[in-house]
């Protein structure tokens, strides 16, 4: 599995421990910054990681800022990206199982750490489930 994954500078210590955690599980990832605390804008990161999904570079990818908010909506501006604003396993789950999302945006201020890597694993784990949802989700593309 590849992943890519961004963030800006409210989201930065989250992605360096979820970078080291995937890593060692054998996950390739694609590390689109930001690499410090420095403040910066999240959209600067979330555009290349979207482009990645987009491109099908990668098979996810994990965006993490304050709220989740903005790398969530700068993430929706691609064509066959699905990003999912996530605040609990549940929302996790069933953004894979009837969405087919294929991003996950997390509020690194907002949730711990530990949390955020629950979600981040129920979200990979998870498989769209089609059938209506199938429907749906192509009805989403305009
Ligand atoms: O969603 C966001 C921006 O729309 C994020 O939460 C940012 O991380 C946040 O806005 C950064 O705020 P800061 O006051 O510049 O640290």
């Amino acid at each position: 599995m590849k992943i890519a994954i961004g963030a800006d500078h409210a989201g930065v210590e989250y992605k360096e421990k979820i970078v080291a955690y995937l890593t060692g599980k054998g996950i390739e990832i694609q590390d689109f910054g930001t690499f410090s605390t420095a403040s910066v804008d999240f959209p600067d990161f979330a555009h290349p990681t979207a482009e990645a999904v987009e491109n099908k570079k990668v098979d996810f990818g994990i965006l993490i800022c304050g709220s989740g908010q903005g790398v969530n909506m700068t993430a929706n501006k691609h064509q066959g990206v699905r990003s999912a604003l996530c605040w609990n396993t549940d929302i996790a789950r069933l953004t894979r199982q009837h969405n087919n999302a294929n991003i996950i945006a997390l509020p690194a201020r907002f949730v711990a750490y530990e949390y955020a890597v629950e979600m981040i694993e129920t979200f990979l784990n998870t498989e769209f489930e089609g059938g209506r949802h199938e429907r749906r989700v192509e009805k989403i593309s305009c």
